[in-house]
């Protein structure tokens, strides 16, 4: 209190003195420091002393405390230029294998061995592969010794491939009686099982329908759609790959290619 009765006939001088003090300081310290701007511009305003003009060296050390805090800017003295270390982004762990061990003889050389030497694999038995099979079919063939899946459309027999499965028994048994498409891609989409099981195909699906269908059968996705599986109603290729197979199968009466 005394201090500032004394200062005031040069306040003009004086707030010179304190806001350069106050501008360096908070130019060199933190434009966020709100305590010194507010100080520094109330001295500029007002040419009356006052209490902040007048705060004793000790306070004024104390407001600029947090001033020095800001994580921000780099500490006096340090070079602002040097930008801080970055630390590389963190490598994503391997995924573990979930592949099983298979039995003695069960490897997939010996599965491609009998892809060349069994006549039969899908058991067919001299039925003709070239027909649509209703979903309802395929719903009863689910049993180990009996299993058909649905892949991308087509019908498969993977009775004979469950134990050369690298994924387990178990696995790929979940598949059976049913559209595996959604499981398959989930956990391989870059397998080629319309090589590996070229010789179990049974042909192509037809829609979920029970009715017994001909070639000449309407097929529609609208009857299919019940029975998709969320993921494949997200797929946007599912609908235009089901249309041109249905368009494929209508013309020709039969399905030559093992591409669609
Ligand atoms: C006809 C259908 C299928 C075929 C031809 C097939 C074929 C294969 C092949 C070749 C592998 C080894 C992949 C590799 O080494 O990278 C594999 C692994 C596997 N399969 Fe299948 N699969 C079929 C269906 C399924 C289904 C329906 C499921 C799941 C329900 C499944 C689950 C797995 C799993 C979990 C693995 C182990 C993947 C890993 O290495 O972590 N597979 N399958």
């Amino acid at each position: 209190m005394t201090l500032s009765l004394q200062l005031a006939p040069s306040s003009s001088h004086l707030q010179t003195t304190t806001s350069s003090s106050a501008s360096s300081s908070s130019s060199s310290v933190s434009a966020s420091s709100s305590a010194a701007s507010s100080s520094a511009s109330s001295s500029i305003s007002f040419p009356s002393p006052t209490p902040s003009i007048s705060s004793p060296p000790h306070l004024s050390a104390l407001s600029m405390g947090p001033a020095v805090q800001p994580s921000s800017s780099p500490p006096p003295g340090d070079d602002a230029s040097v930008s801080p270390p970055t630390m590389p982004p963190p490598k994503p762990k391997p995924r573990a294998s979930a592949r099983v061990p298979l039995e003695k003889g069960y490897s997939q050389m010996v599965w491609l061995r009998l892809l060349q030497t069994e006549p039969d694999l899908a058991g067919l038995k001299g039925q003709s592969p070239k027909r649509l099979i209703p979903m309802e079919e395929v719903k009863q063939h689910k049993t180990e010794e009996d299993a058909w899946t649905v892949l991308r459309g087509r019908v498969y027999n993977i009775s004979p491939y469950i134990r050369f499965h690298p994924g387990g028994k178990d696995m790929l048994m979940k598949g059976a009686g049913r559209d595996c498409t959604a499981l398959f891609n989930k956990y391989h989409v870059w397998v080629n099982a319309e090589f590996l099981m070229e010789k179990c195909l049974y042909y192509f699906v037809c829609s979920s329908s029970t009715a017994s269908y001909g070639f000449n059968a309407p097929l529609s996705l609208a009857e299919d759609w019940p029975t998709l599986t969320a993921s494949q109603k997200q797929d946007f290729h599912y609908p235009i790959n089901r249309k041109v197979r249905e368009q494929f199968c209508m013309k020709k009466h039969m399905c030559f290619s093992t591409k669609l």
